[in-house]
């Protein structure tokens, strides 16, 4: 199975503060993995460098066989745009326009509209009765459910989710862990940071870190350190 990241000793220092220390993970295609650990163990730093936000003090990051560490903020941004759906805590939906506008307007970031394809992700997600609803119109998860649609409209390599469900009541994070469950099972690459443990069991494995440095990633041929 191919891999989609490779970190090879990746660390990050903040002045001397080391957020993440000689980092080792693979992850392939297809899988779902949690990223976890106490808070300031370093899971925001990997994030924003997985998904090319942040650059790396030393070692290697490889994205789908490429090694992006020497990338300029250009090329990363490019990267960025064509490989990745990016989903976070905070919806970040523009509020006066509709859901079917606001994952068009990410097509328009990738320079090509295409109407039946906002309105094909956003009936995946199951909201094709809501196309012209605003964001103020839609409950919690019905918000997050556009931000997941709007995430996968260039049809990314990778879905990257950072405490999707943080805003949440339980029923809203129960559908949209459904969702990525399903998204999962359709074959997507999903790599999901999260504090709750309950999040943590729906993925295939859990990346843990301590300290900055990888404690648990529990798959046979990597080494936890
Ligand atoms: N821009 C920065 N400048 C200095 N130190 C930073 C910076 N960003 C992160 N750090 C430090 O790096 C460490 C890891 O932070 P990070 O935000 O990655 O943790 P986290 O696991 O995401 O925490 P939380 O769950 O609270 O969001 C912390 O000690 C933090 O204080």
């Amino acid at each position: 199975m191919n891999l989609v990241i490779e970190t090879r000793q990746l660390s990050r220092h903040f002045g001397n503060v080391a957020a993440l220390d000689k980092i080792d993970i693979r992850i392939r295609q297809g899988e779902f993995v949690a990223i976890m650990g106490a808070s300031g163990s370093g899971k925001t730093t990997l994030m924003n460098i997985l998904t090319c936000m942040d650059t790396l003090s030393s070692g290697q990051l490889l994205l789908d066989n490429e090694d992006v560490s020497a990338f300029d903020e250009d090329q990363r941004r490019l990267f960025r745009a064509d490989k990745m759906g990016l989903v976070f805590q905070q919806f970040h939906l523009i509020p006066y326009l509709s859901a079917l506008e606001n994952v068009m307007l990410a097509q328009h970031y990738h320079s090509v509209v295409d109407l039946a394809a906002a309105q094909q992700v956003l009936t995946q997600v199951g909201l094709a009765h809501r196309f012209d609803h605003l964001p103020s119109q839609l409950s919690g998860g019905e918000q997050q459910r556009v931000c997941i649609a709007r995430a996968l409209v260039n049809s990314p390599e990778i879905l990257f989710a950072d405490e999707p469900t943080g805003n949440l009541d339980e029923q809203n994070e129960q559908l949209v862990l459904a969702l990525l469950r399903q998204l999962h099972a359709e074959g997507r690459t999903i790599v999901m940071v999260t504090h709750n443990p309950e999040l943590g069991k729906v993925a295939d494995r859990v990346i843990r870190l301590q300290h900055g440095k990888l404690v648990e990633n529990t798959t046979d041929d990597m080494v936890a350190v």
